[in-house]
């Protein structure tokens, strides 16, 4: 008999086939996300789930007692209680590589459409206009300038490389261990964390959501940046103090922002970030392109088939390896 497992999310064709394979599997095929009561009546006998970023807790799991394996389809796994997996012998998959380049090009879009007012200036043409003052249109250069990268992993390097290659900018970073390879190949610098806030003409965050990193960027770190400094978030919201950036960002303590994320997803119709003209807000589509979206989900389907046929998935989540290594 093949294992039992569900989808929670559409998934390509190809994709769909693989898991048909192995593993009998019912899929929600709806673009709303699924209910949490038709998703915890659909977990009770299954061994495997694959979900879009699905939020895996004790009392979840307590629902689903025959679960083997979560594939997240995405890299973060903020919404993973690991303790609770390791209780219950869950392990947890991810989907890293296949969507670095991607996410690197969309946070660089970020970069160069607050620099250059690209949103703004589109729906000023849009609106009949074309030219009023001059240096109205004016804003700030992108290459030769400094980019901090703070969180130098798997889409960091990435980001640096276009960085420091493409742009020829000065690029600084801080990482919870430092990269020599990097710097020789980049010719990137580690610093500490102020010195990179204070040096910095964007202050870029690629940061994974911890314990350690929850509203790691609050006020004492925008009082350090430049007045003219910008601040991009491609990462999770809760790194950031997102009062504390209102704050910044109405005070004239850094000049803008570029953001995927946010605190709250979907971002609250209030918030004040959204009434900002040098604010450059998207829905959180940092990987959004077919290809890698397609790339997640046919990794994500494999980590699942492994996690259910007995075999060792092969982007299993860090912090849950030690459940293969007893
Ligand atoms: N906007 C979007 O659509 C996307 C957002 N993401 C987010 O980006 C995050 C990063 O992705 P990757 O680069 O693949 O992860 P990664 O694990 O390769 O890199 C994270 C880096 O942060 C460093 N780090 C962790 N905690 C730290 C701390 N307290 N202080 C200093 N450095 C610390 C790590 O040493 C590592 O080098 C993901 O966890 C995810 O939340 C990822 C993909 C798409
Ligand atoms: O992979 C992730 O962590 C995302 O945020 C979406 O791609």
């Amino acid at each position: 008999m093949k294992p039992k497992v569900y989808i929670a999310k559409p998934i390509p064709k190809e994709v769909e086939e693989l898991i048909a394979n192995y593993c009998d599997y019912k899929i929600w095929n709806h673009e709303e996300p699924i209910p949490k009561e038709v998703l915890l009546k659909e977990v009770e006998d299954v061994e495997g789930l694959m979900t879009p970023k699905g939020i895996i807790t004790e009392e979840f799991l307590a629902y689903a007692p025959r679960l083997k394996v979560v594939s997240n389809v995405a890299v973060g796994y903020d919404a993973f209680d690991i303790e609770a997996m390791k209780a219950r012998n869950v392990i947890g998959t991810h989907t890293p590589y296949v969507l670095d380049e991607t996410v690197a090009d969309l946070a660089f879009g970020l970069i160069l459409t607050s620099a250059r007012r690209l949103a703004e200036l589109d729906q000023f043409v849009k609106s009949g206009k074309w030219r009023g003052i001059e240096d109205d249109f004016y804003g700030q250069d992108v290459h030769h300038a400094t980019l901090g990268i703070i969180g130098m992993g798997r889409i960091g390097e990435k980001i640096a490389r276009r960085a420091a290659l493409g742009f020829e900018m000065n690029v600084l970073y801080t990482n919870r261990t430092r990269k020599p390879d990097l710097e020789e190949r980049y010719g990137i610098k580690y610093c500490e964390t102020e010195f990179l806030l204070k040096n910095s003409d964007f202050v870029l965050v690629m940061l994974p959501l911890t314990d350690s990193t929850y509203q790691l960027i609050g006020e004492k770190e925008f009082s350090l940046m430049r007045s003219t400094a910008f601040f991009i978030n491609c990462s999770r919201g809760k790194v950031v103090d997102e009062k504390a950036l209102i704050k910044a960002l109405q005070n004239g303590i850094i000049r803008g922002a570029g953001l995927d994320v946010f605190e709250e997803e979907p971002v609250e119709k209030d918030n004040p970030l959204l009434k900002m003209d040098n604010v450059v807000t998207l829905p959180h589509i940092g990987s959004a392109t077919a290809k890698a979206r397609f790339d997640m989900a046919m990794k994500a389907a494999e980590n699942l088939v492994a996690g259910v046929t007995g075999k060792v998935p092969e982007n299993i989540v860090p912090e849950l390896k030690i459940l293969i290594e007893k």
